[in-house]
């Protein structure tokens, strides 16, 4: 039986139609801010008024865990990475939280996975862990259904938390060698793509790297898919295909969109997660905005069928949420754009 949650109320159409002619009427041609201008109105309907607020209060959370499909090859990286990187993003120094410092977001990072004992980090660090690594998913499930139903509550319950302290904007990072792979693979069995059409370079593999990844991808699929090439619970699809923190992150996004936040999408890893939550609650993605094109062809997919257009394309591959929070000054722009410019009328007169 495919488990699917409650659909989701959509931003406020009619503020959007507010914002849209209060842009028609501010002081510059018709359409000439560009995209900037279906953001300000995007942000205005997610608000639920016009003019939309300042977003001031922008937070990042990271998702960190390990994932046995690294075993097999998949990635440049070892494993040992992923645990070296959480304390990287405690101590500010990863390439998120300088971005994020730069734009006045937090970031919290949080062990949801991680193959180590990340006991000395900081308490918050490792409260919601829930397992160490999944299983290589060319071989087993990557986790449990009861599992991944536990991760999906644990990820609203992050979102809540964030929520609760006054985030207007959230972004949503991942930390984990190997995870293009069962993003990836996500995406496939969310499409009914093939292991060809959504494998990317991830970290930078060679040749031989990107042939064991073909192969885990191709296995995986044909493991835990059915004849159509997908599988049709979106539970399901995590616990075969995913881990408990892109299951985390899938229940963070529902629950934004449930409490009415917009969430700035990243790379493949977010996107994979977006999908899945879309699929889990029916009109979620009217609360995404994609914040950059990643160089990962399955994040393509994954965009295209969320009816998502990145804002910015350079080209980045680092995940960690680091291409969305590139894009949070656009954001910023639109809103405030849609409330401090003049408005034509009352510089040249009706
Ligand atoms: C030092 C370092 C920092 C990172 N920060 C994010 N990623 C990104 O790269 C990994 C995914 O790529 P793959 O599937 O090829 O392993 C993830 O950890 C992702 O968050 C990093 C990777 C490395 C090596
Ligand atoms: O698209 C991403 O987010 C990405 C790409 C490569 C490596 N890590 C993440």
């Amino acid at each position: 039986m495919p488990t699917q949650t409650s659909t989701i109320t959509p931003p406020d159409e009619q503020v959007r139609a507010v914002a849209l002619e209060r842009l028609d009427g501010l002081a510059k041609p018709l359409g000439a801010l560009g995209r900037l201008e279906e953001v300000g109105a995007w942000l205005a309907a997610c608000q639920g008024v016009c003019p939309p607020e300042p977003v001031e209060r922008v937070r990042a959370v990271v998702l960190a865990g390990d994932h046995g499909v690294t075993r097999a090859g998949v990635s440049a990286s070892p494993s040992e990475v992923t645990a070296a990187m959480v304390h990287a993003f405690v101590a500010g120094v990863a390439g998120v939280s300088v971005l994020a410092r730069q734009h006045g977001a937090t970031v919290r990072v949080l062990d949801i996975g991680v193959d180590a004992d990340l006991s000395s980090a900081p308490a918050d660090v490792t409260a919601h862990k829930l397992t160490r690594s999944s299983g290589s998913i060319d071989v087993t499930d990557a986790i449990s259904r009861d599992l991944a139903v536990r991760a999906i509550a644990v990820g609203a319950e992050i979102a809540d938390a964030e929520v609760d302290a006054g985030a207007q904007l959230l972004v949503l990072g991942d930390m984990g060698i190997g995870n293009t792979t069962p993003s990836a693979a996500l995406i496939a069995a969310s499409l009914g793509l093939d292991a060809a059409a959504v494998i990317g370079r991830g970290t930078g593999i060679d040749e031989a790297a990107h042939d064991r990844k073909l192969d885990v991808l191709a296995r995986a699929l044909a493991r835990a898919c059915d004849d159509d090439r997908r599988i049709e619970d979106p539970v399901q699809r995590l616990a075969a295909l995913g881990s408990a923190d892109l299951a985390v992150g899938t229940g963070f996004l529902v629950q934004a969109a449930r409490r009415g936040v917009p969430v700035l999408l990243d790379g493949v890893i977010a996107c994979a997660e977006a999908l899945v939550a879309a699929g889990l609650a029916p009109g979620a993605e009217a609360w995404f905005l994609a914040g950059h094109r990643s160089t990962e062809p399955a994040q393509a997919h994954a965009l295209a069928a969320l009816g998502l257009e990145p804002l910015i394309d350079l080209g980045m591959r680092l995940g960690e949420g680091s291409g969305a929070m590139t894009a949070v000054p656009l954001v910023q722009s639109a809103a405030l754009l849609v409330r401090e410019m003049a408005l034509l009328s009352d510089l040249v007169g009706p």
